[in-house]
């Protein structure tokens, strides 16, 4: 790639990438302030539950919007407004005078939102290599895990000494620093959005999404990503700290911080796996493998009764990291397709995941209710899923890609070489001890 275009390349995935971490950071900043929220704008419990998930429910169906539209136009013209939306969406939370107004704000924001990863993934795609593919879209998806992680911790503080008007406003300010930055970095790549791809799709505008959903291999591959991610979700976004604080006695502040080594395992696994896949030339075995890991491991986390802050966070970590092993998917999922579609499928296979979440976050809850509060049985769903996770990755074929079949070549060539070299030393000896 020429310096120049690599520069943009570059410019435009840390926009994207930051785009992504300001919209984590406004996805779970309701969850840090939810005590003062409730009281400042006279709500109950369940119409802050709704306020927060105002987010999910517009987020999760506009991803598929957001793949079509991104493949038939290209990523800078949507992701420009969308900042500006989820922006505009935290400032009218902070300023809300009414549950209303609350709502309303969370509604942008969550729009604005459903374009940020999706987004990103089509960057990598369009502007970098295919055999960097695993390994970028890992590093967005770290991003996003680092954003939870730490923003929990810094927001939580700052909420605390400024209240959580002044800290919706600022990220929503934060949002528009972002915004400029995408102004001046965001390009589309050469061959994005309408300058190939919209003169390569003819009919409408649906018709990539007709592909889609045809292929059996994307079903299996979105069901296998969102079975590799609900732990993320049903334990490290909701359910971890109760199951840390009844299981394993720890305090709620112990908690916490064992729980965010879930968010930090799997951003070190989600850049770690797509390294090694990307170089080694295989998905579908590091796929089954780090998935059959994770389950070992959430098993370990939820079986025993482990009461060191120290273990308990260290096996949550190796929860994490080999649970980051999903973010192949999206590259399994990609591999099979022409580019033209690259944006819609690698949305399906979040929109799936983003589902699957909001069945198992209250499916697990409902179990509580019903087990009395039983954590190992309600959070046996975590290894079960990824077991059958695992089972179902056998039934995928590897991608067969111009890359991974030149990996395959080299592979086979340096395997014939050394095969060679065993052969010519074998026959030196042999001539040697003929002539001894
Ligand atoms: N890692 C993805 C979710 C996913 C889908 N399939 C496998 N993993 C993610 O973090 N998406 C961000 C989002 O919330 O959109």
């Amino acid at each position: 790639m020429p310096a120049r275009s690599s520069r943009l390349a570059l410019a435009s995935l840390l926009t994207v990438a930051l785009f992504f971490l300001f919209e984590y950071v406004a996805r779970i900043s309701p969850s840090l302030a939810s005590t003062a929220m409730i009281a400042d704008l006279g709500l109950s419990r369940a119409e802050f539950g709704l306020f927060s998930s105002l987010f999910f429910w517009v987020y999760a169906p506009m991803q598929i919007v957001v793949g079509l539209a991104l493949d038939r136009w290209g990523a800078r013209r949507f992701v420009l407004p969308a900042i500006l939306s989820c922006s505009g969406g935290m400032m009218i939370v902070g300023a809300a005078p009414s549950a209303l107004w609350a709502d309303l704000g969370r509604l942008l924001t969550g729009f604005g939102a459903s374009f940020a990863f999706v987004s990103a993934l089509y960057v990598v795609n369009h502007w970098f290599a295919p055999q960097r593919f695993a390994l970028l879209s890992g590093a967005v998806n770290a991003i996003g895990m680092l954003g939870t992680a730490m923003g929990a911790i810094w927001l939580t503080a700052l909420i605390e000494a400024m209240g959580w008007r002044a800290v919706f406003t600022g990220t929503g300010i934060a949002g528009l620093a972002v915004l400029a930055l995408a102004v001046v970095g965001l390009r589309d790549a050469p061959g994005a959005g309408d300058r190939v791809t919209h003169r390569s799709v003819r009919g409408s505008v649906l018709g990539p999404l007709a592909v889609i959903l045809r292929d059996a291999q994307v079903w299996r591959v979105a069901i296998v990503g969102a079975l590799g991610y609900m732990p993320v979700t049903v334990y490290g976004a909701l359910w971890g700290n109760g199951e840390l604080m009844a299981d394993h006695a720890l305090s709620a502040v112990r908690a916490e911080t064992a729980v965010s080594m879930v968010f930090w395992g799997t951003a070190a696994g989600s850049v770690l796996w797509g390294a090694v896949s990307d170089r080694l030339g295989h998905r579908k075995w590091i796929l089954a493998g780090g998935t059959l890991a994770a389950a070992l491991a959430w098993s370990g986390v939820l079986f025993t009764a482990i009461g060191s802050v120290w273990a308990i966070s260290a096996l949550l970590f190796v929860a994490g990291l080999a649970g980051g092993v999903q973010m192949l998917s999206f590259a399994m999922a990609k591999e099979g397709q022409d580019r033209a579609r690259a944006g819609t499928v690698t949305a399906f296979v979040n929109a799936i995941a983003i589902a699957a979440a909001l069945i198992f976050q209250p499916l697990v809850g409902a179990i509580l209710d019903a087990t009395g509060g039983d954590y190992a049985a309600a959070l046996a769903a975590v290894p079960i899923c990824l077991a059958l996770g695992a089972l179902l990755t056998l039934t995928l074929r590897e991608p067969d890609t111009p890359h991974f079949r030149a990996h395959r070549a080299a592979r086979a060539d340096r395997r014939a070489h050394r095969r060679a070299q065993r052969h010519a030393r074998r026959n030196a000896r042999h001539h040697a001890h003929r002539k001894g």
